[in-house]
């Protein structure tokens, strides 16, 4: 990312809530050319009844369609919250932002059916920030036929090539997802399949901690081969690109269903831990054949166990996070929402149909004006 530059400012948010439902990545961008700044940055923790509400709606429940949208107003209100602390730590009013890009909170993904739910009353949003919000950004690519995910493939292809290096790019949030960057090639991306979410889950039911810091609770387990290779069987993870996944796939009764009761938890969260090192290796292996470099973005590249596991599989490549590009790991796909946003308003298409199977490419979001 640039450093700060004279010309005429073009002020975007991106507001990132992933499916590892941990909180709100939320960032300020200035996209005036000739390189995108970061200007600022702000986490805010979603609480554990909230967490929890919004798990509960990934199950079939009562009125389940009221409390979706109780749940989108309050997430609304969260968004608002994090983009008032943004622009109080940076300085900006909300006259200065062009767009809000605000991804929304993922709670059903169902390409196969034609339709992915991402929730979070952008109009709420728009109301209480007088900030123009650009949201739903998956549901055109899904209309032309795509998987309406991963979408920031477009963005890394944007922001991460250089010429003559061949560089992967592999978020590790919930779900893990990758974009090879070779040269001379079109970019391609795709999900890998599961990232922290499974391993997230055990943590929290067996040590009722949200995640297992560093991976040192996975350290002190075994890899159970058995239960790796039953794991691995999943067909998802042979299928050829294009493919998107989420927890509507991978879940505790996913993982349930492959476990005997007789596991140790500890060997189970090693295996977990395995589970989404091989996946990543293997997607790497096959589908990135030469690459020199591999940067890693998303929570996971905190786990240390887990990076250099990792580093261990892909020995043939340099395994570094995406700091070392000059971009904040942590914050990428927040980054990569404002730039949708930008994109959006614009006009231009951006999603790539390679990436996501889609005919054409689109231009991607429902605008609320402020
Ligand atoms: N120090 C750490 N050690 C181990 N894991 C960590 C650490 N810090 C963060 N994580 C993991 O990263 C997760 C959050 O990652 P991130 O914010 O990239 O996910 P997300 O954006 O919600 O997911 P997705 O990209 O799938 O939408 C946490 O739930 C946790 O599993
Ligand atoms: C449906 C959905 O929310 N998908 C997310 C999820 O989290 C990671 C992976 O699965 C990726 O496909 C996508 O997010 C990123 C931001 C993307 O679209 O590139």
């Amino acid at each position: 990312m640039g450093t700060q530059h004279l010309s005429q400012p073009e002020l975007y948010i991106g507001l990132m809530s992933g499916t590892s439902l941990d909180g709100i990545d939320a960032v300020l961008v200035d996209f005036a050319p000739p390189a995108p700044t970061l200007l600022g940055k702000f986490f805010f923790p979603f609480d554990d009844a909230l967490r929890q509400a919004v798990l509960a709606l990934h199950l079939p429940a009562q009125n389940e369609l009221h409390q979706t949208q109780l749940i989108a107003n309050q997430l609304a209100t969260l968004y608002a919250q994090a983009v008032n602390a943004l622009l109080a730590l940076t300085c900006h009013t909300p006259q200065q932002i062009l767009a809000i890009g605000c991804h929304g909170q993922t709670i059903r993904h169902c390409p196969e059916h034609g339709y992915t739910l991402q929730i979070g009353n952008a109009a709420l949003l728009a109301e209480l920030t007088s900030i123009t919000v650009v949201s739903d950004f998956r549901s055109r690519d899904i209309a032309a036929g795509g998987q309406g995910a991963p979408l920031v493939p477009a963005f890394h292809d944007k922001l991460l090539r250089a010429p003559g290096v061949h560089r992967v790019i592999v978020n590790i949030g919930g779900i893990s997802n990758l974009t090879n960057l070779a040269p001379g090639v079109t970019t391609s991306g795709f999900d890998c399949g599961p990232g922290n979410l499974l391993m997230d889950a055990w943590c929290m039911q067996h040590l009722k901690r949200s995640y297992d810091a560093n991976g040192a609770w996975a350290a002190t387990g075994r890899v159970l081969p058995e239960l790796l290779q039953l794991m691995l069987a999943e067909p998802f993870f042979a299928l050829p690109p294009p493919k998107s996944s989420g927890r509507d796939l991978f879940n505790m009764q996913w993982l349930q269903s492959k476990l005997t009761g007789d596991e140790s938890p500890e060997d189970v969260q090693a295996t977990l831990l395995e589970l989404t090192c091989r996946t990543i290796a293997e997607a790497i292996q096959t589908q990135c054949a030469g690459a020199q470099a591999v940067y890693l973005c998303g929570g996971g590249a905190h786990n240390l166990t887990l990076l250099n596991r990792l580093a261990t599989l892909l020995s043939s490549s340099i395994v570094q996070t995406t700091n070392e590009l000059g971009v904040d790991s942590d914050f990428l796909e927040a980054i990569a929402f404002a730039w949708l946003a930008q994109q959006n308003l614009q006009g231009l298409p951006a999603n790539l149909p390679l990436v996501t199977g889609a005919r054409h490419s689109c231009i991607l979001g429902a605008v609320y004006p402020a």
